[in-house]
């Protein structure tokens, strides 16, 4: 149980609370110190060890509690190491202290995103060991760097590893979103993201005058095209209460850059769009899309991919999927109320369902405020606590899913 009294803290939120000190916040993040965290945890627990290096300076560490049967494909609980930076003066406390006040909301930056499902990993594994729980299928816990940075640096690279094919990974968990009502969003897909740089060339001269053809002009053709269609993806979001956000296609236009001075008109000019596209759009029609908007607003301009993602992948939420049908079956049995979604950003997820396995996001942060990368994260520490009792009915279940057939 929770309580209000500081010496009497759980201490499962007491370890919590010291993994939010850990300043693994970009743009340097501690890296050195998390890694050595886990390892001790891993001492602890009682659990084997090992560090991946994936690239120089970027360590997974990789927490493995042995099953029983180890022909089954293993399960995966992988969490991100890193967080968002913050805007100190906009917290009501120091976001790498820890504080959790007297209703008990502990505020820190990695609170939600998502520092506490490292540790309700940590210590449901703990305390099923504790119990003398053993079961068939292997489950591994990996802590990776730069999430928070598109996964470059950690997950992108650790997929593509001897040391990570060596897990064989049957199915994997990973991170969700808070949800504000009584219920749990659990993530099955995500929209692919695409940053795109649109740059217009034209007529360049004198500001006074009227110029023909000026990269101005075009430019503003192509952003009207790309925010019209914005705002009919966003009518349809609208009109339609069954469509939920990840469901449809966003894009916000984030960056203009371009000109010299007042008074001379410039040859070039750029606008930068953080598309977001649905698990079903066709990629590949969606680029032509994206030339016949340049075409139409004249000669001269062009785009480049700063980021684009082209493996979109959907996790089958149906009892034909053997993990769906045991996660499911779990959230049943403990009464939660799921609310499946696309998850409407960018997670690690991506990259393990692009080497197909199937995965879940799910934090299990109910009557929470999504307050990801906002000032004043924070999660209050019953909701913390009774995630530890979710993951540890899920393990149970999941790491006993019996043999697929591919496994037979
Ligand atoms: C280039 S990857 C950026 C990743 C980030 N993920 C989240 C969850 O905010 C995003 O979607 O913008
Ligand atoms: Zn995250
Ligand atoms: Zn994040």
């Amino acid at each position: 149980m929770a309580s209000k009294d500081p010496e009497s803290e759980h201490p499962s939120v007491t370890l919590f609370r010291q993994y939010l000190r850990i300043r693994t916040v970009h743009p340097n993040p501690d890296y050195g110190t998390a890694v050595a965290f886990f390892e001790e945890r891993a001492h602890q627990l009682g659990l084997s060890f090992q560090k991946v290096e994936v690239t120089p300076g970027y360590v997974v560490p990789v927490l493995t509690w042995p099953g029983t049967n180890p022909t089954l494909s293993s399960i995966l609980l992988n969490s991100h190491m890193d967080v968002v930076p913050v805007f100190k003066e906009h917290w009501s406390h120091d976001p790498f202290e820890a504080f959790k006040d007297s209703e008990g909301y502990i505020y820190a930056r990695g609170t939600q995103d998502m520092k506490s499902v490292s540790i309700q990993y940590l210590e449901a594994v703990r305390r099923l060991k504790v119990e003398g729980h053993r079961f068939p299928r292997t489950i591994h816990m990996t802590f990776v760097p730069d999430e928070e940075i598109g996964g470059h640096k950690g997950m992108e690279l650790f997929v593509q590893r001897p040391e990570f094919q060596a897990l064989r990974v049957g199915f994997a968990l990973d991170e969700g979103l808070a949800n504000p009502t009584d219920a749990f969003t659990v993530f099955y897909s995500e929209r692919s993201l695409w940053w795109v740089r649109f740059t217009s060339s034209g007529r360049p001269g004198h500001g006074s005058r009227f110029i023909e053809d000026t990269a101005a002009e075009k430019l503003h053709k192509v952003v009207s095209s790309i925010l019209a269609f914005r705002e009919k993806e966003r009518q349809r979001l609208q009109s339609n209460p069954h469509l939920k956000e990840g469901a449809v296609t966003c894009v916000n236009l984030t960056k203009l850059e371009g000109g010299v001075a007042y008074n001379v008109v410039p040859a070039t000019m750029s606008a930068s769009f953080d598309f977001r596209l649905a698990p079903d759009v066709d990629l590949q029609a969606f680029e032509k899309q994206l030339q016949s908007w340049c075409q139409a607003a004249g000669e001269g301009v062009t785009f480049e991919f700063v980021q684009r993602w082209m493996k979109p992948r959907v996790t089958p939420i149906d009892d034909a999927n053997p993990w769906w049908a045991a996660f499911n079956r779990v959230c049943k049995d403990m009464n939660l109320t799921l609310e499946p979604e696309i998850f409407p950003a960018a997670t690690d997820s991506r990259y393990l369902r692009a080497v197909g396995i199937p995965a879940l996001g799910f934090s299990p942060m109910n009557r929470t405020p999504v307050l990801l990368h906002d000032h004043d994260e924070r999660l209050h520490e019953t909701v913390f606590l009774r995630g530890i009792d979710i993951y540890m009915r899920l393990l149970s279940v999941l790491a006993s899913v019996p043999a697929l057939p591919n496994e037979k």
